[in-house]
């Protein structure tokens, strides 16, 4: 029996916390349960309450003013601070079975790109606690449908996915900021886009001393195959169970599921 795991990532304000509730919201009606296990020390409080808080552990504001560290590098003590303290997450996170936990991460792109501190907790949940886990990557609609911002999305969301090494669900968020026909029209082609083209869109809008770099970065986006997105509506119960069943999919949680005991079944039938 393993359980499911999601790293919910993305840059500030992407819309992570949102997400991790609605998605907590539609399990519920579906008669499923997801809990959110908060990874970011500097967390405003949410909906769903958190099941796992880093802020009962440590805090950043204390960390900040103990060790007069500004927001970044406090962080980067906390995450150190809490792969010191595994056996802390251990006991919090507890023996959830057949239940989703959505690891809600901070915004931070240090985390992602250049410190190991993510790759190792990962490691640590697929190994000592048997998590199947994914990785969703959730980037801003209204931000992503300019070529050019396109690739440093894409860039970001691909580091990513190299330093986690976990199946990678990109998410394009916030879909309903996007309301006119033109704009929905041009967000089509940034679901499932052909980046060569976008860069010839791009090399429309830079310096030509740069067109080289933007048809190699096309080129690199294109051979990492990390060109699909996902539409968001978090407000769309059927947007937010298209995704689900993407995660479903990648962690392969249906044959994962506990299997039900034969006495489940009776007390199932006779209702
Ligand atoms: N219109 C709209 N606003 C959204 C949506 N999702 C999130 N927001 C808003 O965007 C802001 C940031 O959302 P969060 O869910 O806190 O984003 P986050 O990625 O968790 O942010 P950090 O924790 O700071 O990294 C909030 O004001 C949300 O209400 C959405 O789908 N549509």
């Amino acid at each position: 029996m393993s359980r499911v795991g999601v790293m919910v990532l993305g840059p500030a304000g992407a819309g992570k916390s949102t997400f991790c509730n609605e998605i907590i919201s539609h399990m519920q009606t579906i008669g499923r349960r997801a809990h959110i296990v908060n990874l970011d020390p500097a967390a405003e409080p949410s909906k769903y309450e958190f099941t796992v808080d880093i802020r009962d552990l440590i805090s950043l504001d204390d960390v900040m003013e103990e060790l007069d560290l500004g927001p970044n590098g406090a962080l980067i003590y906390c995450f150190e601070y809490l792969l010191k303290n595994l056996d802390w997450l251990d006991e919090e996170i507890g023996d959830y079975n057949d239940e989703y936990l959505l690891f809600d991460c901070p915004g931070q792109i240090e985390l992602y790109t250049h410190i190991p501190v993510l790759p190792n907790i990962v490691q640590h949940l697929q190994i000592s606690l048997n998590f199947s886990l994914c990785a969703t990557y959730l980037l801003e609609a209204p931000f992503i449908v300019d070529s050019s911002k396109f690739f440093s999305g894409s860039l970001s969301a691909m580091s990513a996915m190299i330093l986690l090494e976990l199946p990678h669900i990109n998410v394009l968020s916030k879909l309903d900021l996007i309301k006119d026909e033109y704009g929905r029209k041009k967000l089509k082609r940034f679901l499932n886009p052909d980046p060569l083209i976008l860069a010839d869109e791009a090399n429309q809008e830079t310096n030509p001393r740069f067109h080289h770099l933007n048809q190699c970065i096309a080129q690199l986006v294109d051979d990492f195959g990390m060109v699909q997105f996902l539409p968001l509506e978090a407000k769309n119960p059927d947007s937010v169970n298209t995704i689900l069943s993407y995660i479903d999919d990648v962690t392969q949680w249906a044959e994962n599921a506990e299997p039900k005991e034969p006495n489940d079944q009776i007390e199932i039938d006779e209702m």
